[in-house]
């Protein structure tokens, strides 16, 4: 019996309070994912108003221009029939905290706020965001009046939950927190997530690329499950050049991986994951299965509607013909290339961005 799910992780080249063009890039991702023919798209930390907004995040236009792209993305008729996931800054309770905000079909899900901010490097979350502490719980976020008119949702669950679709679970963890020695994942594998995403935006630093999908890697060989790692790309008007090189992976495996250094502004990347993979490799490790009979529940989202395609028993399936999954190989960069790669794209983010804003600099004149 196979149960395939098609799933699209994507790597994008934002740029800080570009909100038009961030909107541009979010759907042309969403196109690409669905003409890819994946029912789950997901994309990188804070994609919406770009990662490095610095205390713009502290204005609350940052907010309402992100629920302002929000919307258009909601209402696209791009986004119908598959669930959808976006970075954004949503502020619940006076707090600003770095969210993912998952729909489908017009209605909002769920609100997932990252737990654990990255403070390290040139990382300063915690200046802007406050991470959320409430494990396993959700609170009634009260929407924007322009979201309550569209979508006619008044308040939508905020918090600690997954979503849970007819044929699957998916859970969400956001960037540090894979980092983390106490990983959102752990908890979420072991109660039965079986799809966690996670929204990144992890910068270039020499050799460490292999760092973040070998974390990848092993975050679903433990406790098995799918994986997916969505990263930014280029350079959004900060100092730092984000690394690219999103990947999927499936019990420890990584079966699909985008490039680490490119001029792509927008790339998309799918894989079919048969979920039947992840229950065998689960229920094989006796003692996984011991500990994950004790674990207490996350607050599920329950939507109707079913990732995977084909018929789930009998005869008439589809899908027999398609291959399980494969893991993909692929050659790191050289410590040279990449010294060389880095600050080259780096660069050319900049100038690109720079003869942009030259024509209306002249206009000053
Ligand atoms: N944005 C983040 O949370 C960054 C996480 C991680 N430390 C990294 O370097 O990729």
């Amino acid at each position: 019996m196979r149960r395939i799910v098609n799933l699209a992780v994507c790597t994008l080249n934002q740029w800080a309070l570009d909100f038009e063009g961030n909107l541009s890039r979010i759907l042309l991702s969403i196109q690409e994912a669905k003409e890819a023919g994946a029912k789950y798209r997901s994309g990188p930390e804070l994609e919406v108003c770009g990662y490095s907004c610095e205390d713009h995040f502290y204005e609350s236009d940052t907010f309402l221009h992100s629920w302002e792209v929000l919307l258009e993305v909601i209402t696209s008729p791009i986004s119908r029939d598959m669930i959808i996931d976006v970075g954004m800054p949503v502020m619940h309770k006076n707090v600003a905290y770095n969210c993912r905000v998952a729909f489908y079909n017009g209605k909002i899900l769920l609100i997932r706020p990252k737990m654990i901010l990255c403070d390290d490097g040139n990382y300063r979350e915690s200046r802007w965001f406050t991470p959320w502490s409430k494990v396993k719980t959700l609170e009634d976020y009260y929407l924007p009046r322009i979201i309550t008119s569209v979508t006619g949702q008044k308040t939508v669950p905020f918090g600690d939950g997954v979503i849970a679709t007819l044929d699957t679970c998916i859970g969400f963890e956001i960037c540090e927190e894979l980092w983390n020695p106490q990983s959102t994942h752990i908890e979420l594998g072991l109660d039965g997530v079986e799809l966690i995403f996670n929204g990144s935006g992890s910068y270039m630093e020499l050799r460490k690329a292999h760092v973040a999908v070998d974390l990848v890697a092993s975050a679903s060989a433990k406790s098995g499950g799918c994986y997916l790692f969505s990263n930014l790309r280029g350079c959004d008007g900060q100092r730092v050049y984000f690394n690219g090189c999103s990947c999927i992976a499936v019990n420890g495996g990584v079966i699909a991986r985008g490039s680490q250094y490119s001029l792509k502004q927008v790339e998309v990347i799918t894989s079919l994951v048969d979920l039947e993979d992840i229950r065998a490799y689960r229920n094989a490790i006796r003692s996984r299965s011991l500990v994950a009979s004790r674990s207490t529940p996350y607050p599920r989202i329950n939507v109707d509607f079913t990732l995977s395609s084909g018929i789930d028993h009998g005869a008439r399936i589809v899908d027999w013909a398609l291959p399980s999954f494969q893991c993909s190989s692929w050659q790191w960069h050289s410590p040279e290339d990449e010294i060389a790669l880095g600050p080259a794209c780096w660069l050319w983010d900049y100038l690109r961005y720079s003869i942009n804003v030259l024509p209306c600099l002249l206009l000053l004149l």
